[in-house]
């Protein structure tokens, strides 16, 4: 009988990547021939690339979907449809039973691609509300899954359902004195994990570093800071650990943590809450986004698992309050997220994607 084959897309950044890395170990497991479909420079490329070194992983070309004016706008199109036709000759060769789509710029050429080929593409919607690409892809596609049951409201009802989080089962092996270790740091003193979503944020950096030595008193702090955004200048500072991105040291600095202070992408704060981490996050601001991030954290402040400080208020002073509210509040945030559902495992999201399969 010939092995059954999925393709899965989405990238950019690695909110849109990580769902999809914690199904591949599933679907290679039920004995699918996993393919991936990612964009030239993304960061999927080198998460699944290297992970996953049994899954062909296929770079298309893809525009970016801005809502400001670039002179990209007009070449970009033609960018896409460059995708569409790369992605239309990948599915003719690989010939699928489903496409799932995590979303992201790159996606978009993927699923129409998909559509022109009739093969079912499933997405996949992580923020409470849903991304420009997940708008496209929309009328593309069989189903849609959302990790908020907010979303729901804003997606057509007989194909849209809610799943809640799915967690790389990684992540759940962590090791706290191995992520003390790498830091060199001692069990004595509480970690304070800074993170600014996969990409790092610069204004979260600074505020930390404007801070580091206040917060050194109370804290060892491991900062995940960005690509590119290392600071040589403290590299021996005692105590203070900087990342630019880390991969498979994830688990056990997450671990390490007592406290976070985050980004509210809706995949880091599901894994914090998985792991029962107090944290405060950050989002980023309306400005700079359609304001995705200020409706997660919401969400999460609503239901007792984080304290929230707006960027527009983030000052020296603010910073540094909303860290000791954090402090002072730990017992009853551990307490409340204690008491939410296991996640569904990424077998079981495996399973509910290949339902809709040709
Ligand atoms: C700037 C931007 O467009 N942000 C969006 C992006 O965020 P972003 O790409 O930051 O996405 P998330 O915070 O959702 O997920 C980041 C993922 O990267 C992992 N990680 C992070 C740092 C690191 O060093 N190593 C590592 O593995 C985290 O564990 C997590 O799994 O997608 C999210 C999900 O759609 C959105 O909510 C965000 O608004």
């Amino acid at each position: 009988m010939k092995q059954q084959t999925i393709i899965l897309t989405g990238g950019g950044t690695a909110g849109h990547v990580s769902l999809n890395q914690a199904i591949i170990p599933s679907l290679l497991k039920l004995g699918y021939d996993v393919h991936y479909i990612g964009s030239e420079q993304g960061i999927e490329k080198e998460l699944i690339g290297e992970a996953f070194p049994q899954v062909p992983f296929y770079g298309i070309s893809s525009g970016k979907l801005r809502r400001y004016f670039s002179m990209k706008n007009f070449t970009d199109p033609f960018r896409v449809l460059a995708g569409v036709m790369q992605a239309f000759r990948i599915i003719k060769k690989v010939k699928p039973q489903v496409i799932f789509s995590k979303g992201g710029f790159v996606s978009v050429p993927v699923v129409m691609a998909a559509k022109m080929s009739g093969i079912p593409v499933v997405i996949h919607e992580s923020d409470v509300t849903p991304g420009l690409a997940n708008k496209i892809a929309l009328p593309f596609s069989s189903h849609v899954f959302t990790i908020f049951e907010e979303t729901l409201q804003h997606l057509p009802q007989e194909k849209a359902t809610c799943t809640g989080s799915i967690i790389r089962q990684e992540l759940f092996s962590g090791d706290k004195a191995k992520g003390l270790a790498a830091c060199g740091f001692t069990p004595e003193k509480p970690v304070l994990l800074v993170m600014g979503g996969s990409l790092g944020s610069v204004v979260i950096n600074e505020a930390l570093r404007h801070n580091l030595p206040e917060l050194l008193q109370t804290f060892q702090i491991i900062h995940l800071c960005g690509k590119g955004n290392s600071d040589k200048a403290l590299d021996e500072m005692p105590g203070y650990k900087q990342f630019e991105y880390v991969t498979t040291e994830l688990p056990n600095l997450l671990h390490a943590a007592d406290f976070i202070v985050s980004r509210a992408g809706s995949n880091s704060i599901f894994e914090f809450l998985a792991l029962h981490k107090p944290m405060l996050l950050i989002p980023l601001s309306a400005q700079k986004s359609r304001g995705d991030q200020i409706l997660n954290a919401n969400l999460f402040k609503k239901q007792g698992y984080a304290e929230v400080l707006e960027e527009e208020a983030l000052t020296k002073e603010t910073f540094i309050k909303s860290i000791h509210t954090l402090v002072s509040r730990k017992s009853e945030m551990v307490a409340t997220m204690e008491k939410t559902q296991t996640p569904k495992t990424s077998e079981e999201m495996a399973k509910l994607i290949l339902q809709y399969k040709k």
